[in-house]
Protein backbone atom coordinates (compact mmCIF):
# COMPACT_ATOMS: atom_id res chain seq x y z
CA UNK A 1 0.00 0.00 0.00
CA UNK A 2 1.27 3.30 -0.79
CA UNK A 3 2.07 5.78 2.04
CA UNK A 4 -0.88 8.32 0.63
CA UNK A 5 -3.49 5.16 0.53
CA UNK A 6 -2.24 4.49 4.43
CA UNK A 7 -5.67 4.61 5.86
CA UNK A 8 -3.89 5.73 9.14
CA UNK A 9 -3.37 9.23 7.37
CA UNK A 10 -5.93 11.95 7.81
CA UNK A 11 -6.34 13.71 5.12
CA UNK A 12 -7.61 17.57 4.98
CA UNK A 13 -9.30 17.34 1.41
CA UNK A 14 -12.36 15.81 1.66
CA UNK A 15 -13.56 17.37 4.96
CA UNK A 16 -12.62 21.02 3.00
CA UNK A 17 -14.21 19.92 -0.20
CA UNK A 18 -17.72 19.31 2.38
CA UNK A 19 -17.15 22.52 4.05
CA UNK A 20 -16.68 24.53 1.14
CA UNK A 21 -19.54 23.00 -0.68
CA UNK A 22 -21.42 24.29 2.28
CA UNK A 23 -20.09 27.44 1.78
CA UNK A 24 -21.13 27.22 -1.62
CA UNK A 25 -24.73 27.01 -0.81
CA UNK A 26 -24.97 29.43 1.90
CA UNK A 27 -23.27 32.20 -0.13
CA UNK A 28 -25.45 31.24 -3.21
CA UNK A 29 -28.64 32.11 -1.42
CA UNK A 30 -26.92 35.26 0.65
CA UNK A 31 -26.05 36.72 -2.70
CA UNK A 32 -29.62 35.75 -4.14
CA UNK A 33 -30.92 37.75 -1.35
CA UNK A 34 -28.84 40.94 -1.67
CA UNK A 35 -25.84 40.19 0.44
CA UNK A 36 -23.20 38.96 -2.03
CA UNK A 37 -20.07 38.12 0.58
CA UNK A 38 -17.16 39.50 -0.13
CA UNK A 39 -13.72 39.24 1.80
CA UNK A 40 -10.62 41.32 2.13
CA UNK A 41 -6.84 39.92 2.49
CA UNK A 42 -3.99 41.89 3.85
CA UNK A 43 -1.13 41.55 3.20
CA UNK A 44 2.41 43.69 4.36
CA UNK A 45 5.96 43.95 2.72
CA UNK A 46 7.21 40.78 2.21
CA UNK A 47 4.94 38.21 1.94
CA UNK A 48 6.42 34.79 0.92
CA UNK A 49 5.56 33.26 4.03
CA UNK A 50 1.70 33.63 2.96
CA UNK A 51 1.97 33.51 -0.82
CA UNK A 52 0.85 30.00 -1.07
CA UNK A 53 -2.13 30.57 1.83
CA UNK A 54 -3.54 33.35 -0.32
CA UNK A 55 -3.16 31.34 -3.44
CA UNK A 56 -5.43 29.38 -1.82
CA UNK A 57 -7.60 31.62 -0.48
CA UNK A 58 -8.13 33.42 -3.84
CA UNK A 59 -8.69 29.66 -5.56
CA UNK A 60 -11.13 28.23 -2.81
CA UNK A 61 -13.43 31.75 -2.32
CA UNK A 62 -13.48 31.59 -6.07
CA UNK A 63 -15.18 28.13 -5.58
CA UNK A 64 -17.20 28.89 -3.25
CA UNK A 65 -18.88 32.09 -4.38
CA UNK A 66 -17.24 34.58 -2.40
CA UNK A 67 -15.80 37.87 -3.47
CA UNK A 68 -12.24 37.86 -2.87
CA UNK A 69 -9.67 41.26 -3.43
CA UNK A 70 -6.05 41.57 -1.76
CA UNK A 71 -5.21 44.75 -0.60
CA UNK A 72 -1.02 44.95 -0.31
CA UNK A 73 0.61 47.32 1.19
CA UNK A 74 4.35 48.26 1.51
CA UNK A 75 6.73 46.96 4.43
CA UNK A 76 7.07 51.08 4.97
CA UNK A 77 3.72 52.19 5.98
CA UNK A 78 3.18 52.96 9.50
CA UNK A 79 0.96 50.90 12.37
CA UNK A 80 -1.57 54.50 12.01
CA UNK A 81 -1.96 54.48 8.44
CA UNK A 82 -2.71 50.39 7.92
CA UNK A 83 -5.77 51.13 11.06
CA UNK A 84 -6.67 54.11 9.13
CA UNK A 85 -7.10 51.22 5.55
CA UNK A 86 -8.48 49.11 8.45
CA UNK A 87 -11.54 51.71 9.60
CA UNK A 88 -12.12 52.04 6.15
CA UNK A 89 -12.73 48.23 5.43
CA UNK A 90 -14.95 48.35 8.79
CA UNK A 91 -17.39 50.65 7.40
CA UNK A 92 -17.77 49.92 3.60
CA UNK A 93 -20.76 47.58 3.65
CA UNK A 94 -20.06 45.51 0.95
CA UNK A 95 -16.99 44.31 3.09
CA UNK A 96 -18.24 41.18 5.23
CA UNK A 97 -14.89 40.02 6.30
CA UNK A 98 -11.09 41.34 6.65
CA UNK A 99 -8.22 38.72 7.51
CA UNK A 100 -4.57 40.28 8.00
CA UNK A 101 -2.10 37.96 6.41
CA UNK A 102 0.88 37.37 9.15
CA UNK A 103 3.48 38.34 9.39
CA UNK A 104 3.53 41.74 9.45
CA UNK A 105 6.90 44.01 9.42
CA UNK A 106 8.52 44.29 13.11
CA UNK A 107 7.29 47.92 13.39
CA UNK A 108 3.74 47.21 12.97
CA UNK A 109 1.96 46.03 16.12
CA UNK A 110 -0.57 42.92 14.91
CA UNK A 111 -2.41 43.06 17.58
CA UNK A 112 -3.30 46.53 17.40
CA UNK A 113 -4.55 45.64 13.75
CA UNK A 114 -6.32 42.79 14.90
CA UNK A 115 -8.24 44.94 17.41
CA UNK A 116 -8.76 47.45 14.62
CA UNK A 117 -10.72 45.22 12.90
CA UNK A 118 -14.42 45.39 13.59
CA UNK A 119 -15.37 42.27 15.54
CA UNK A 120 -18.48 41.99 13.44
CA UNK A 121 -15.87 41.42 9.82
CA UNK A 122 -13.19 39.62 11.86
CA UNK A 123 -12.91 36.21 9.92
CA UNK A 124 -10.17 34.84 11.56
CA UNK A 125 -11.42 35.06 14.97
CA UNK A 126 -8.53 36.85 16.35
CA UNK A 127 -10.05 40.32 17.79
CA UNK A 128 -9.94 40.18 21.48
CA UNK A 129 -13.64 40.11 21.37
CA UNK A 130 -13.84 36.77 19.15
CA UNK A 131 -11.14 35.17 21.59
CA UNK A 132 -13.09 35.84 23.97
CA UNK A 133 -16.59 34.15 22.99
CA UNK A 134 -14.12 31.39 22.86
CA UNK A 135 -13.47 31.12 26.07
CA UNK A 136 -17.18 31.88 26.96
CA UNK A 137 -18.31 28.55 24.80
CA UNK A 138 -19.10 30.34 21.45
CA UNK A 139 -17.51 28.48 19.09
CA UNK A 140 -18.86 29.45 15.62
CA UNK A 141 -16.26 31.75 14.60
CA UNK A 142 -12.55 30.60 15.77
CA UNK A 143 -9.17 31.00 14.53
CA UNK A 144 -8.96 29.14 11.36
CA UNK A 145 -5.53 26.76 11.78
CA UNK A 146 -7.58 26.06 15.56
CA UNK A 147 -10.56 25.04 14.44
CA UNK A 148 -9.14 23.37 11.21
CA UNK A 149 -7.08 21.13 13.58
CA UNK A 150 -9.90 20.67 16.15
CA UNK A 151 -12.07 19.35 12.65
CA UNK A 152 -8.97 16.65 11.63
CA UNK A 153 -9.26 15.49 15.25
CA UNK A 154 -13.24 14.84 14.97
CA UNK A 155 -12.56 12.87 11.75
CA UNK A 156 -11.34 10.24 13.57
CA UNK A 157 -14.33 9.42 15.29
CA UNK A 158 -12.33 9.57 19.06
CA UNK A 159 -14.71 10.56 21.92
CA UNK A 160 -13.63 13.93 22.95
CA UNK A 161 -15.26 13.97 26.37
CA UNK A 162 -12.61 12.78 28.79
CA UNK A 163 -9.95 12.43 26.18
CA UNK A 164 -6.14 12.87 27.00
CA UNK A 165 -4.85 15.78 24.56
CA UNK A 166 -1.59 17.29 24.44
CA UNK A 167 -0.81 20.67 22.59
CA UNK A 168 2.59 21.39 21.96
CA UNK A 169 3.12 24.93 20.82
CA UNK A 170 1.28 28.15 23.01
CA UNK A 171 0.73 31.00 19.91
CA UNK A 172 -2.39 32.86 20.28
CA UNK A 173 -3.49 31.80 16.96
CA UNK A 174 -2.77 27.90 17.17
CA UNK A 175 -1.78 26.21 20.35
CA UNK A 176 -4.08 28.36 22.80
CA UNK A 177 -7.72 28.43 20.62
CA UNK A 178 -7.26 25.07 20.14
CA UNK A 179 -6.74 24.43 23.78
CA UNK A 180 -9.74 26.42 24.52
CA UNK A 181 -11.81 24.70 21.51
CA UNK A 182 -11.24 20.92 22.93
CA UNK A 183 -11.91 22.41 26.85
CA UNK A 184 -15.30 23.19 25.92
CA UNK A 185 -15.45 19.74 24.01
CA UNK A 186 -14.43 18.12 27.36
CA UNK A 187 -10.87 16.92 26.82
CA UNK A 188 -8.32 17.29 28.97
CA UNK A 189 -6.31 19.47 27.70
CA UNK A 190 -2.19 19.83 28.35
CA UNK A 191 -0.04 22.58 26.60
CA UNK A 192 3.63 22.41 26.35
CA UNK A 193 5.90 25.11 25.39
CA UNK A 194 9.39 26.32 24.92
CA UNK A 195 9.87 26.27 29.06
CA UNK A 196 8.40 22.64 29.47
CA UNK A 197 10.41 20.71 30.85
CA UNK A 198 10.05 17.13 29.40
CA UNK A 199 7.64 17.36 26.19
CA UNK A 200 8.23 14.00 25.48
CA UNK A 201 7.08 12.79 28.51
CA UNK A 202 3.64 14.88 28.54
CA UNK A 203 3.17 14.16 24.48
CA UNK A 204 3.84 10.29 25.56
CA UNK A 205 0.62 9.85 27.48
CA UNK A 206 -1.57 11.65 24.45
CA UNK A 207 -4.41 10.38 23.19
CA UNK A 208 -4.49 13.30 20.42
CA UNK A 209 -1.43 15.31 20.04
CA UNK A 210 -1.38 18.41 18.26
CA UNK A 211 2.03 20.00 17.00
CA UNK A 212 2.69 23.54 16.20
CA UNK A 213 5.68 24.63 16.81
CA UNK A 214 7.64 25.41 13.55
CA UNK A 215 10.58 23.03 14.06
CA UNK A 216 10.89 19.94 11.16
CA UNK A 217 10.55 16.51 12.74
CA UNK A 218 10.82 17.66 16.39
CA UNK A 219 8.35 14.77 17.27
CA UNK A 220 9.84 11.29 16.45
CA UNK A 221 8.21 7.80 17.16
CA UNK A 222 9.22 7.63 21.08
CA UNK A 223 7.37 10.22 22.08
CA UNK A 224 3.77 9.50 21.09
CA UNK A 225 1.74 6.75 22.45
CA UNK A 226 0.56 3.74 20.52
CA UNK A 227 -2.69 3.70 18.71
CA UNK A 228 -3.07 8.10 19.21
CA UNK A 229 -3.85 10.48 16.62
CA UNK A 230 -1.35 12.99 15.87
CA UNK A 231 -2.48 16.34 14.32
CA UNK A 232 0.68 17.91 12.79
CA UNK A 233 0.13 21.66 11.92
CA UNK A 234 3.84 23.05 11.19
CA UNK A 235 4.80 24.30 8.05
CA UNK A 236 8.32 24.02 7.38
CA UNK A 237 10.29 25.08 4.28
CA UNK A 238 12.93 22.81 3.63
CA UNK A 239 15.70 21.87 1.28
CA UNK A 240 15.50 18.37 0.29
CA UNK A 241 18.48 15.66 -1.15
CA UNK A 242 17.70 16.67 -4.58
CA UNK A 243 18.18 20.09 -3.75
CA UNK A 244 14.26 21.75 -4.52
CA UNK A 245 12.26 22.62 -1.23
CA UNK A 246 9.65 21.15 0.09
CA UNK A 247 7.16 21.72 2.99
CA UNK A 248 7.34 19.82 6.21
CA UNK A 249 5.64 19.52 9.51
CA UNK A 250 6.97 20.04 12.79
CA UNK A 251 6.35 15.42 13.34
CA UNK A 252 8.99 13.10 11.67
CA UNK A 253 5.83 11.33 9.99
CA UNK A 254 7.73 8.25 8.43
CA UNK A 255 8.59 6.62 11.94
CA UNK A 256 5.53 8.33 13.84
CA UNK A 257 2.98 6.71 11.15
CA UNK A 258 4.32 3.00 12.85
CA UNK A 259 3.16 3.95 15.75
CA UNK A 260 0.48 6.35 15.34
CA UNK A 261 -3.60 5.14 14.70
CA UNK A 262 -3.65 8.46 12.60
CA UNK A 263 -1.74 11.31 11.06
CA UNK A 264 -1.90 14.09 9.51
CA UNK A 265 -0.11 14.78 6.06
CA UNK A 266 1.69 18.31 5.49
CA UNK A 267 0.97 19.14 2.96
CA UNK A 268 -2.63 18.29 2.45
CA UNK A 269 -3.92 18.09 6.11
CA UNK A 270 -4.37 20.82 8.51
CA UNK A 271 -3.90 23.73 5.74
CA UNK A 272 -6.51 22.74 3.36
CA UNK A 273 -9.00 22.83 5.84
CA UNK A 274 -7.85 26.20 7.27
CA UNK A 275 -8.53 28.06 3.95
CA UNK A 276 -12.36 25.90 4.04
CA UNK A 277 -12.76 27.33 7.76
CA UNK A 278 -11.98 30.86 7.00
CA UNK A 279 -14.78 31.04 3.64
CA UNK A 280 -17.07 29.65 6.55
CA UNK A 281 -16.11 32.26 8.96
CA UNK A 282 -16.95 34.74 6.68
CA UNK A 283 -20.64 32.96 6.29
CA UNK A 284 -20.76 33.46 10.05
CA UNK A 285 -19.80 36.69 9.66
CA UNK A 286 -21.84 38.08 7.13
CA UNK A 287 -25.02 36.04 8.60
CA UNK A 288 -24.24 38.10 12.27
CA UNK A 289 -24.30 41.18 10.06
CA UNK A 290 -27.09 40.83 8.65
CA UNK A 291 -28.74 39.82 11.42
CA UNK A 292 -27.86 43.38 12.91
CA UNK A 293 -28.89 44.93 9.44
CA UNK A 294 -32.13 43.62 9.78
CA UNK A 295 -33.33 44.42 13.25
CA UNK A 296 -32.06 47.86 12.60
CA UNK A 297 -33.28 48.93 9.38
CA UNK A 298 -36.22 45.59 8.73
CA UNK A 299 -35.41 43.97 5.02
CA UNK A 300 -38.73 45.83 3.88
CA UNK A 301 -36.58 49.19 4.48
CA UNK A 302 -33.33 47.69 3.03
CA UNK A 303 -35.75 46.34 -0.37
CA UNK A 304 -37.41 49.32 -0.65
CA UNK A 305 -34.26 51.83 -0.18
CA UNK A 306 -32.83 50.10 -3.64
N1 LIG B 1 -3.34 35.71 9.88
C1 LIG B 1 -2.86 34.53 9.47
N2 LIG B 1 -3.57 33.42 9.66
C2 LIG B 1 -3.12 32.21 9.24
O1 LIG B 1 -3.78 31.18 9.41
C3 LIG B 1 -1.85 32.16 8.58
C4 LIG B 1 -1.16 33.36 8.40
N3 LIG B 1 -1.67 34.52 8.87
N4 LIG B 1 0.03 33.37 7.78
C5 LIG B 1 0.58 32.19 7.16
C6 LIG B 1 0.14 30.93 7.85
C7 LIG B 1 0.28 29.75 6.95
N5 LIG B 1 -1.07 29.30 6.69
C8 LIG B 1 -1.42 28.34 5.74
C9 LIG B 1 -2.71 27.90 5.58
C10 LIG B 1 -3.05 26.97 4.62
C11 LIG B 1 -2.09 26.47 3.79
C12 LIG B 1 -2.45 25.49 2.77
O2 LIG B 1 -3.48 25.56 2.13
N6 LIG B 1 -1.60 24.49 2.57
C13 LIG B 1 -1.75 23.47 1.58
C14 LIG B 1 -0.64 23.65 0.57
C15 LIG B 1 -1.02 23.30 -0.78
C16 LIG B 1 -0.05 23.88 -1.77
O3 LIG B 1 1.17 23.69 -1.58
O4 LIG B 1 -0.51 24.53 -2.68
C17 LIG B 1 -1.60 22.12 2.26
O5 LIG B 1 -1.11 22.06 3.41
O6 LIG B 1 -1.96 21.12 1.66
C18 LIG B 1 -0.78 26.89 3.92
C19 LIG B 1 -0.45 27.81 4.88
C20 LIG B 1 -1.93 30.05 7.39
N7 LIG B 1 -1.32 30.98 8.09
Amino acid sequence: MSLSEDSRYLKGGPVAQRIIAAVREDAAIAKAEGFPPKLISITVGDTAAVDVYVRNQRAKAQLAGIDFEERRFPAAITAGELEAAIHGLNADPRVTGIIIQRPVPVHIPIRTLQAAVHPLKDVEGMHPASIGNIVYNQLDLAPCTAAASVELLKETGLDLKGLEVVIVGHSEIVGKPIAFLLMSEGATVTVCHHMTRSVAAHARRADALFVAVGKPRLIKADMVKPGAAVIDIGINSEIGPDGSSRIVGDVDTESVREVASWITPVPGGVGPITVAILLRNTMVALSRQRALYEATYGTADRLAAE
